[in-house]
């Protein structure tokens, strides 16, 4: 079944199925791009920054450029919040009912080894953006119309939530069209897999010391299962294991820099990698509460993400808690 028409089969917000209609042609447009690498320059750094400070890359750009005008041409979207721009983006149509914030790329370190890149992306209604100004995109994650990943591995994958589960789409590239190939994904409730940058291990909290020291010691020690542990440095490809095979992604809080709340963005990757985990019958915390539930206060805002299996999350927020009291 060809994406448009699941859309019509479970959606009968035609307005929202034309906006992922076309965030799908982004995708197609993007993973182009991707599979040309070196031939279209797209691995290479440019000269300029992003409001985070990290150089961008040829794709950042390219990838934020084509989903804009892919945005813009759905004529449903009002603005656009992107990790690539300093501030939202307008669009003539300021009373269509949506705004959408994106990660045009995500995981880009991975581009210059050819690893595995993404594209993420929040729909949220559009509360007055023409009199609120940006502060229209600071609502919570849970207000979220849809969130979807595109994934560009050796298939290119959307993977969709409009709030009633979550769904993978595969690329068939002859007919340029998403094809439905897996519904209602479920999160494994119990897991013996984690992932976390452990070079990190330092600046950790000590709920998160104490639940990965317990990991590591396996079944020698207090889970009396040993755990594996794997890390993608890619969002979107450490998030679609866990989608697929069950685990927890863990980008907490540290004090390597303690002005930052994490290395994360809440409303581009954090809240809609929760609505996709949660919509499969995970979890997704920042330490003590849910992400879903958290009052944005900027645009790009960074949040710690700890999220994944239902069992290791509430181990996890207990942890929290007893580390608190
Ligand atoms: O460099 P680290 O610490 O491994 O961080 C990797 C994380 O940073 C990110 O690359 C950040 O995303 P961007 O590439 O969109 O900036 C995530 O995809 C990934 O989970
Ligand atoms: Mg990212
Ligand atoms: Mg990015």
């Amino acid at each position: 079944m060809q994406l448009d028409v699941f859309l019509k089969q479970v959606s009968l917000n035609h307005a929202l199925n034309v906006l992922i209609w076309h965030l799908a042609q982004a995708g197609i447009e993007i993973a182009e791009l991707v599979r040309q690498g070196a031939l279209q320059g797209v691995t290479e750094k440019t000269a300029s920054t992003n409001v985070q400070g990290e150089t961008q890359m040829q794709l950042d750009i390219r990838s934020h450029e084509l989903a804009l005008a892919q945005l813009r041409a759905s004529a449903v979207v009002a603005a656009v919040l992107s990790e690539e721009a300093e501030s939202p983006v307008l669009f003539e149509t300021v009373d269509a009912p949506f705004l959408v914030s994106m990660d045009p790329l995500d995981g880009s370190s991975n581009l210059a080894i050819n690893g595995v890149v993404g594209s993420i992306f929040s729909v949220l209604p559009n509360t007055g953006i023409a009199t609120q100004g940006e502060q229209a995109f600071l609502q919570p994650g849970q207000l979220q119309r849809a969130a979807a990943y595109i994934m560009y591995g050796p298939a290119t994958l959307l993977v969709l939530t409009l709030g009633q589960g979550t769904h993978v789409f595969t690329l068939n590239h002859d007919s340029q069209a998403f094809e439905l190939t897996q519904q209602n994904l479920a999160v494994a409730e119990e897991t013996s897999e984690f992932a976390i940058n452990a070079s990190n291990q330092r600046y950790w909290q000590p709920a998160v010391q104490r639940y990965v020291n317990e990991c590591l010691q396996g079944a020698d020690g207090l889970r009396g299962r040993d755990y594996n542990m794997r890390w993608c440095a890619s969002m979107v490809m450490d998030v679609h294991r866990i989608l697929t095979r069950g685990g927890v992604f863990l980008y907490p809080r540290d004090s390597k820099q303690p002005a930052r709340a994490g290395r994360l963005r809440l409303l581009y990757e954090a809240n809609p990698m929760s609505l996709l985990v949660t919509q499969a019958g995970g979890a997704s915390i920042e330490g003590l509460d849910d992400i879903l539930a958290l009052q944005p206060t900027a645009c790009h805002q960074r949040v710690p993400v700890l999220m994944g299996s239902t069992q290791e999350i509430r181990r996890l927020r207990e942890y929290h808690q007893q580390a608190q009291a």
